[in-house]
């Protein structure tokens, strides 16, 4: 038997580890450190880094690494061993305190949208103490933040442990408010979910767009997509789970809270998630979650999708982010109280995240926009690309009675001013939620379902933590002047309702009539990456990044440019890839069947008899008429490539992809798709969707 509680959190240098191995003074000070996210003094530095390498090497450790998430979305790392010259030709294992708390890996290749010229290369990773070190691969992995020589963030850390910083010191104005002083921080947790493909190993390398872009650029229909509903929390079969038993094994020994696995809708989908954790540290170990995916699934013969929409006809995947703000004494603030008295807080808390969904709808669009997650957003699978919130019927009419002064429950006399009574407790059970809804409260936090599986959860939650900070932040500036606590409490939070209760949605988000519903409500709609980007940089966004020290402006412009960067650069990675296969897969795959049909019939002829060649002249023709149209779609997506060059800005350049060649890829896929249900199998170059969905048992 697994011993799970001993080994869970056995790779990681935790606070149990802290307390055993460092000088008590020592631990005291980096506790301090890390409460109060100050900078840590040499000495303590030197202390702890040496206690690090020790346990470290106990754990086999040869090499350490500052562990950063630059602007990919997903990690980088460069290992340096502990060797040292000892000047006897020998060496020692070192591992100062200069380089635990600080690295300067050359930043030259990584995207900085501008914020850095190759001449200026340096960059510096500094260590994040709120997240654990831990050894992976013979390697101590110490989380960092990562940065310019100017100290502009070039990463996705630093902006998301500035936002907590930000909402900690929001939330404690409004907590003071309420007569709360014992509170010492608010922090921000998530649980994300993560929905993956996993698929047969010899059949991926088969599938260079799979290599390449991590999707299928064509693959028709099989017989059987997930219409029968029979994939969904389905018997784990043999291969699956033995990979799923092996991550979890992993991820334990990490310190990753991994809970529930489960098979997902589409074939050969399945989901992970871990418990909750502070924002960071969940960003930290979601990247872990999605590294270990892919090389554990290698060891099984597997190959792990974590594209946002890998085929076309089922199910994509997504990435569920479950989101609160805590407080360090273990009370939810999202959580409806015991007393009338937390209820007020609470619905004051309720009303900040309503206010900041509504007004910041455009940068929660943007924190989950990719090339991938369009093929995702709005396509009956996943919520659309218009925001809103569902609340459920019961706390909304609680605050349609608010807003009016009416009853709530008939059975109940009217008391529905602010913190004069109980409120009810709303079903924290997950069955009640509604899955077509972008942002759901269920019960005691807010599940944003937009974010694409493929990506770090840091955007989103850099948005989430700031624009309710600003909410709280315009509520405590209010409540702090006032003379009346209780009328200016109440007032806020009808104003709120009233001001902002478009974005409260409860009804099918899937639907028609909401598309026509939201327009009328105002509520903004941007289909694409293309059509939501510009927003980032919209005056009222600015303002408020730079009004909580989230982004610079240089920042804002620089990411600015690296979205839309990437965004070109996906699409034409996936026009030159669909080109390759049809060029060098595809038509040859034609004319061979043409050939040997020909044959066939000329041979039939050729024998002298009148043999019917019907069958064969009808597939040489349909195929040839196809063949036409497949070399007019390829000469087509050809030449739109080339005109993007001519286009004049970066944000052109991003709508002409948008607009002609991700069309012209469709075009050409859908002569693709219908030629593989006419070519004889034997001669198609590449596995069909049925093959890459149903291998694996
Ligand atoms: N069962 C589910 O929750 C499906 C979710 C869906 N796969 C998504 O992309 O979000």
């Amino acid at each position: 038997m697994m011993d799970i509680p001993n080994l869970f959190g056995s790779m990681v240098f935790n606070d149990k580890v802290m307390r055993q191995r460092l000088p008590k003074d020592v631990y005291k000070a980096l506790k301090r450190t890390i409460a109060e996210q100050k900078h840590l003094n040499l000495d303590v530095a030197n202390v702890v880094a040496s206690a690090m390498k020790e346990w470290a090497i106990e754990k086999g450790a040869t090499h350490f690494t500052h562990w950063f998430q630059p602007m990919t979305g997903v990690t980088a790392e460069k290992h340096d061993s502990f060797i040292s010259p000892s000047g006897d030709d020998n060496i020692i294992m070192e591992f100062s305190g200069k380089e635990l708390v600080r690295g300067e890996p050359d930043a030259s290749s990584f995207p900085s949208g501008g914020i850095r010229s190759t001449f200026e290369a340096r960059g510096y990773t500094a260590w994040d103490p709120t997240s654990y070190a831990f050894v992976k691969d013979n390697t101590l992995y110490i989380p960092t933040a990562f940065c310019s020589y100017s100290g502009e963030a070039l990463d996705k850390k630093t902006p998301l442990l500035r936002s907590m910083e930000v909402i900690n010191k929001e939330a404690k104005r409004i907590l003071r408010l309420f007569g709360n002083k014992d509170v010492k921080r608010v922090i921000a947790t998530v649980g994300p979910e993560q929905e993956y493909f996993l698929i047969d190993k010899e059949l991926y390398e088969k599938r260079p767009d799979l290599i390449y872009c991590g999707r299928t650029l064509f693959g028709a229909r099989p017989p059987k997509g997930q219409e029968l509903e029979d994939h969904y929390f389905a018997s784990i079969k043999p291969r699956v789970s033995a990979f799923m038993k092996e991550l979890d094994e992993e991820l334990w020994k990490l310190g990753v809270l991994a809970k529930t696995k489960h098979n997902e809708v589409a074939p050969a989908q399945h989901e992970i998630a871990p418990i909750f954790s502070t924002v960071n540290v969940a960003a930290d170990h979601n990247q872990l979650i999605m590294e270990l995916m892919k090389k554990i699934a290698n060891k099984h013969n597997l190959v792990c999708l974590l594209h946002e929409k890998p085929f076309a006809g089922v199910n994509g995947s997504g990435k569920h982010n479950n989101w609160s703000i805590s407080t360090n004494t273990g009370v939810n603030l999202l959580e409806p109280g015991e007393t009338p008295y937390e209820n007020a807080q609470f619905l004051l808390f309720l009303s900040a995240v309503i206010k900041a969904v509504d007004e910041y709808q455009d940068l929660l669009r943007i924190s989950v926009a990719s090339a991938g997650n369009d093929h995702r957003l709005g396509a009956n699978e996943a919520p659309p690309a218009i925001i809103s919130i569902f609340l459920g019927d019961e706390l909304t009419e609680i605050i349609e009675s608010i807003e009016n002064d009416t009853c709530y429950n008939q059975k109940e006399k009217c008391q529905m001013e602010i913190g004069a009574t109980v409120l009810p407790h709303f079903p924290k059970d997950t069955t009640d939620r509604n899955r077509t809804s972008p942002f759901a409260f269920t019960g005691n936090k807010f599940e944003f379902r937009m974010l694409g599986s493929s990506s770090s959860i840091s955007d989103p939650n850099v948005v989430l933590n700031t624009i309710v900070a600003e909410s709280l932040s315009q509520f405590a500036d209010r409540l702090e002047k006032a003379s009346d606590f209780k009328a200016e409490l109440t007032s806020i939070v009808k104003e709120t309702i009233r001001n902002h209760k478009r974005i409260i949605f409860n009804g099918n988000n899937y639907s028609d009539e909401w598309v026509k519903e939201s327009e009328k409500r105002g509520l903004l709609n941007l289909k694409s990456t293309v059509e939501a980007l510009p927003y980032f940089i919209a005056e009222k966004n600015v303002k408020l990044f730079t009004k909580h020290n989230i982004f610079s402006e240089a920042e804002i412009n620089s990411r600015y440019h690296i979205m839309l960067e990437e965004y070109i650069k996906v699409l034409h990675i996936e026009a030159l890839t669909l080109l390759d296969m049809t060029k060098r897969g595809i038509i040859p795959s034609v004319i061979s069947y043409l050939k040997d049909l020909s044959e066939v019939a000329l041979n039939k002829k050729s024998i002298g008899k009148d043999f019917n060649c019907k069958l064969e002249e009808t597939l040489i023709e349909s195929i040839s008429d196809l063949g036409a149209c497949l070399y007019r779609n390829v000469e087509k997506l050809d030449n739109s490539i080339l005109e993007a060059k001519n286009q004049e800005t970066l944000l052109d350049t991003a709508k002409y992809y948008r607009e002609v060649v991700f069309i012209a890829m469709q075009e050409l896929r859908s002569v693709i798709d219908n030629l593989e249900t006419k070519v004889g199998k034997k001669y198609w170059a590449f596995p069909t969707y049925g093959e890459l969905l149903y291998s694996v048992y």
